[in-house]
């Protein structure tokens, strides 16, 4: 999982926007992809119809939603307060839901690791498949997990597509498996432990499970709608077997999402202000409070909730580890920096929607930058970057992190920008806003 791919699936280039001064902007961003999905799988799990109120409206978020239909969930738009789209109303798949079903999972993690342990519960097939890249995505512990639990499976090597044989339960109990390619391994089987009939105990071992603040978040969700579970031993998870209740809930923005537009303030040694920023969330962007100020800007949470970043015109690398989706702003903001970053503990992003590491080395080099692949991240060190083509392998945010070069290096022209559909289809347009704020004129 190391190469990557030889040709871009797309030639068209954005012509990111270029800005000659600070920007100073307010920004809103929709409604969070690892929440909603979340809460998607769980609502179709749950003893009732739910609500999600601002949720994300995505590729990413569309997928699941599909995937749920035809797993024989209920999903309907109904008109909430959202600025980026209605709520939904979740009915869940009924208990004697059965017959084949097909599911695309696109480029979609949450998709391709959360959905099978479902489609285990039900009586019948489900195929799964999804993008080209997505088969070369690891899944191989969710394919092992299924067997060993009793779930008949085909597939010939332990990646998408296959087929998962569902024979209307599953009893559960004790589990081991190796998370350390993908937190989501863990997310996957906690989300319906509750629904085994014996409930689950997962123990991983192996090498450390990466972006554990997403499994802290799988275990708050599971918490607040009522399922019982235990992860006072690190690496062991005890989901008792029980209800997963119906629910309404707002899901909170999108704060990895968040950062390229934070970034903006820093890149450019403007403002940027986020309203609505939670102050208390399980969302791995809650790490923007503390890594910004790393690099060099002031990071302030007002009393109205509203997350304001300033930079200061320097931008001073650091070393960051554990950046997990986060890692590709982070790399952005320090191929612009004074002094060399190293970014540890992200070996894991070779399996993400591109070999990111490797993404990001020859993306950066290719603009004149110095960045090189350790074996469990990145090495950036100062450069002077001219404009030229950031390509993006299907990446969101390989795009995003081109967009966020190209405000200071004049000339960047963006592969695919359509790309950020993937969790955040407004962000061409909400991006050329906030660098249309940046004063014209007068040095950074
Ligand atoms: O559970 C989730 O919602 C996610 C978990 C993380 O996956 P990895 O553990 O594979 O990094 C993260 O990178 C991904 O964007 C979303
Ligand atoms: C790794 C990511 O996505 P996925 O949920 O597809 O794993 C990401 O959004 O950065």
């Amino acid at each position: 999982m190391s190469a990557l791919p030889a040709a871009p699936s797309s030639t068209s280039f954005w012509p990111a926007p270029h800005t000659l001064g600070p920007v100073d902007a307010t920004v809103e961003v929709p409604g969070s992809k690892s929440l909603t999905n979340r809460y998607l799988v769980l609502a179709a799990l749950a003893n009732g119809p739910s609500r999600l109120r601002a949720p994300l409206h995505s590729r990413d978020s569309r997928l699941m939603v599909d995937a749920l239909r035809s797993l024989g969930a209920g999903v309907e738009e109904v008109d909430g307060d959202g600025r980026f789209g209605p709520d939904l109303l979740v009915t869940p798949i009924p208990a004697d839901a059965s017959g084949d079903a097909s599911v695309d999972c696109g480029l979609a993690g949450t998709v391709m690791r959360f959905v099978p342990p479902l489609a285990a519960l039900r009586n019948g097939r489900t195929f799964f498949d999804g993008d080209p890249h997505a088969r070369r995505r690891p899944m191989g512990t969710v394919i092992g997990a299924l067997r060993r639990l009793g779930v008949p499976l085909e597939n010939d090597d332990d990646a998408l597509p296959f087929t998962v044989e569902g024979s209307g339960g599953v009893a559960g109990g004790t589990l081991t498996i190796d998370a350390s390619a993908s937190s989501q391994f863990v997310s996957a089987l906690l989300l319906v432990g509750a629904r085994f009939s014996e409930g689950l105990r997962l123990e991983h071992i192996g090498p450390p499970v990466p972006s554990l603040d997403h499994i802290s978040m799988t275990v708050q969700v599971l918490r607040e709608l009522g399922v019982v579970i235990d992860d006072s031993v690190p690496n062991v998870w005890h989901v008792q077997p029980g209800t997963i209740n119906a629910f309404d809930v707002r899901i909170e923005p999108d704060l990895s999402n968040a950062g390229p537009f934070l970034a903006a303030a820093v890149a450019t040694g403007g403002t940027v202000r986020m309203p609505h920023w939670p102050a208390d969330t399980t969302q791995v962007g809650a790490k923007w409070r503390t890594i910004l100020p790393r690099l060099g800007a002031a990071v302030e949470l007002t009393e109205d909730s509203t997350l304001v970043v300033r930079g200061t015109g320097t931008i001073t690398g650091a070393e960051l580890a554990d950046t997990s989706e986060l890692a590709p702003t982070v790399a952005a903001l320090c191929a612009l920096a004074q002094t060399p970053s190293l970014l540890t503990g992200i070996a894991h992003l070779r399996g993400h929607e591109t070999d990111r590491l490797a993404a990001l080395v020859a993306e950066i080099n290719r603009l004149g930058g110095d960045a090189e692949e350790t074996s469990d991240g990145l090495i950036i060190r100062p450069a002077a970057l001219h404009g030229g083509p950031f390509h993006t392998y299907d990446d969101h945010r390989m795009a995003t992190a081109g967009a966020i070069l190209g405000l200071v290096v004049d000339g960047v022209g963006v592969e695919n920008i359509a790309t950020t559909g993937k969790t955040m289809p407004q962000f061409p347009e909400l991006w050329e806003a906030v660098a249309a704020t940046a004063e014209p004129s007068g040095p950074r």
